[in-house]
């Protein structure tokens, strides 16, 4: 049994699979790693000239000239610390956001390559939430996680080394600290992960409920579950709140950590200086310098801690995308293709942890056979359809088809496009003559002629409507130029009145010729039309015949075939 939900990349593979992205780019990551070096040693520059001069004031030596170079050199510290600043975060939001792009690329590539049974079984809301939402939040972390990747890292560690340089022990002091900020992250990164990951999670649940809402708009409308469906995704959307109110707590409470730490270090120092300039060992301005550089780190020390915060929301983002770009193409090992055939052995399968819907189906379609399968609702006929067509992959059992097999489900989905467009989606060297002729083939040449720019016009959402019978001529034209070995219909013409049925099924005639056809057939004339025909009761094949000699038989398609012929009669 496959895992019903899509996988989440673990910490080795995400740093492995963003190193892989950033091949390209590593000359700008060197770039970005000088230039921060060089725009945080410049701030240094500050901190180090003021305590001088604290010195000179303390010692009276101090005139207009040296304030003015004082002067003359915080304002060339801030220009080259700016300007550092300013190259580093261009270099690294560049970067940034191109493996972003990439990824996100590879995301979508990925996506719509999954079988369906991996969408179906995950549930597409998990899929829409890690391309919207993980995105998103990747994409939002990146003015911080810049920020302090960049920057702030080096400040730390070059504003250590300066105080270290100044007189030993403050940098001691401010180091006695350090493990307070450790415990407190340590604690951080103990809670925050799962908080994060319950709060995408619920993102996901969210994003279903209101897909499916909208996926089954029409039946929501027709049985009136308006109501229902409102307070579902009411439900899903109060799940958020919750989960975003602990996780803001739990910030909250690193904030408060970091208070601490920071009165501590201040502290530390402050003490320190005050010993140290008692004993002859530092000066007022030394200690000025030690101050000012403690000042310096504490912004970054505390945004490290919070970009940590925002680190961990992105990475459990991340690897939920990087999960996706990672599901390995080969599924389950399909049998090898037949020349035109079609063959089950002993198939078995079922919806999730659902009861079996095809129970032990063996089955033969030999090339060029028109099958029908009749039954009734529930019976498990359009699931057989699926899984022959390998939608889904049989929970036991083997299923051989021809390599190109294309079904026409009964969800027929006009893409917002050109007719053209919907036309050759299948078929993308189709010339306009072939795609004409496709269309003549099913009966669909008023079609042609009533639309204001014939095949150029656009159809599908925000186009030109389309009725439902137009939709299935055109599903079955596009079928005609994909030019399978193996066609399938489920209920390709259910859906049309009396009037349309008889056209639209002289268009499935047109489109199965010639090759081998799966007919899922409500009305019974179809399956009267077809090679044989398999009745389904209840996930099994029960009966197998032409027309006539099922009708001869006198069972279940004979009771079906009656009564049909007196409801239509
Ligand atoms: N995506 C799904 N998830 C879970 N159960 C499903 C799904 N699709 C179908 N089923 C269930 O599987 C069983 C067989 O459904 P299926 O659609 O294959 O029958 P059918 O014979 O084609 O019915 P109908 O003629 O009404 O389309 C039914 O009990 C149905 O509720």
């Amino acid at each position: 049994m496959i895992d019903s939900a899509l996988p989440v990349a673990g910490g080795r593979e995400t740093a492995r699979e963003v190193w892989r992205l950033s091949r390209g780019h590593r000359w700008r990551l060197a770039a970005v790693v000088a230039l921060g070096i060089l725009s945080t040693a410049a701030g240094l520059i500050g901190p180090v000239v003021i305590g001088l001069l604290v010195d000179r004031v303390q010692a009276g030596t101090a005139d207009r000239g040296a304030v003015l170079t004082v002067t003359a050199l915080l304002a060339v510290s801030a220009i080259l610390g700016a300007a550092g600043t300013a190259a580093t975060t261009v270099f690294a939001t560049r970067v940034y956001h191109t493996i972003l792009a990439g990824l996100r690329e590879q995301l979508v590539a990925r996506a719509l390559t999954l079988p369906q049974y991996r969408v179906e079984r995950a549930g597409t809301g998990d899929l829409i939430s890690r391309s919207s939402d993980d995105v998103t939040a990747v994409a939002d972390a990146a003015p911080a996680v810049i920020g302090v990747l960049t920057t702030t890292a080096f400040t730390i560690v070059v504003s250590l080394g300066g105080l270290a340089a100044l007189e030993w022990p403050y940098a001691a002091a401010f180091a006695v600290v350090l493990p307070g900020y450790a415990l407190a992250l340590r604690w951080y990164l103990r809670t925050g992960p799962e908080v994060y990951r319950a709060e995408r999670a619920v993102m996901s649940a969210r994003a279903q409920q209101i897909v499916e809402s909208q996926r089954g708009y029409a039946t929501v409308l027709g049985f009136g579950l308006g109501e229902r469906r409102h307070r579902a995704v009411l439900t899903a959307s109060w799940a958020v709140a919750a989960q975003a109110l602990r996780a803001r707590t739990v910030q909250s409470m690193l904030n408060a950590r970091l208070n601490l730490g920071e009165l501590l270090s201040l502290a530390a120092v402050l003490v320190v200086g005050f010993v140290l300039i008692g004993h002859g060992a530092s000066t007022v301005g030394g200690a000025t310098t030690a101050m000012l550089l403690v000042l310096r780190l504490l912004g970054p020390v505390n945004q490290l801690m919070f970009v940590i915060d925002t680190l961990q929301s992105a990475l459990a983002s991340l690897s939920r995308m990087i999960g996706v770009t990672t599901i390995p193409f080969a599924e389950p090992a399909p049998e090898p293709p037949t020349a035109q055939a079609v063959r089950l052995r002993e198939v078995t399968f079922g919806y999730g942890d659902g009861p079996r819907v095809l129970d032990d189906i063996t089955l033969d379609i030999p090339a060029s056979e028109r099958l029908a399968v009749v039954g009734a609702s529930g019976a498990g006929k359009s699931t057989l359809a699926a899984v022959i067509a390998g939608i889904h992959p049989p929970d036991t059992g083997t299923v051989a088809r021809p390599e190109r097999t294309a079904v026409i489900t009964q969800e027929i989905h006009v893409f917002a496009g050109t007719l053209r467009d919907n036309l050759t989606l299948a078929a993308p060297g189709a010339t306009d003559g072939q795609s004409r002729a496709a269309l003549e083939a099913v009966g669909a040449t008023d079609l042609l002629d009533a639309l204001p720019d014939g095949l150029g016009t656009v159809v599908g959402t925000g186009g030109h409507p389309l009725t439902d019978a137009q939709a299935q001529q055109l599903a079955l034209a596009r079928l005609l130029l994909a030019d399978p070995q193996l066609a399938i219909l489920d209920e390709a013409t259910a859906e049309a009145d009396s009037a349309q049925s008889g056209l639209l099924d002289r268009a499935a005639d047109a489109v199965l010729a010639g090759r081998t056809g799966l007919v899922i057939a409500h009305r019974l004339s179809q399956a009267a039309a077809c090679d044989r025909i398999v009745v389904m009761e209840h996930g099994r094949i029960t009966e197998s015949g032409t027309h006539s000699e099922l009708i001869a038989v006198g069972g279940v398609y004979a009771r079906l075939w009656s009564a049909w012929q007196n409801g239509s009669g």
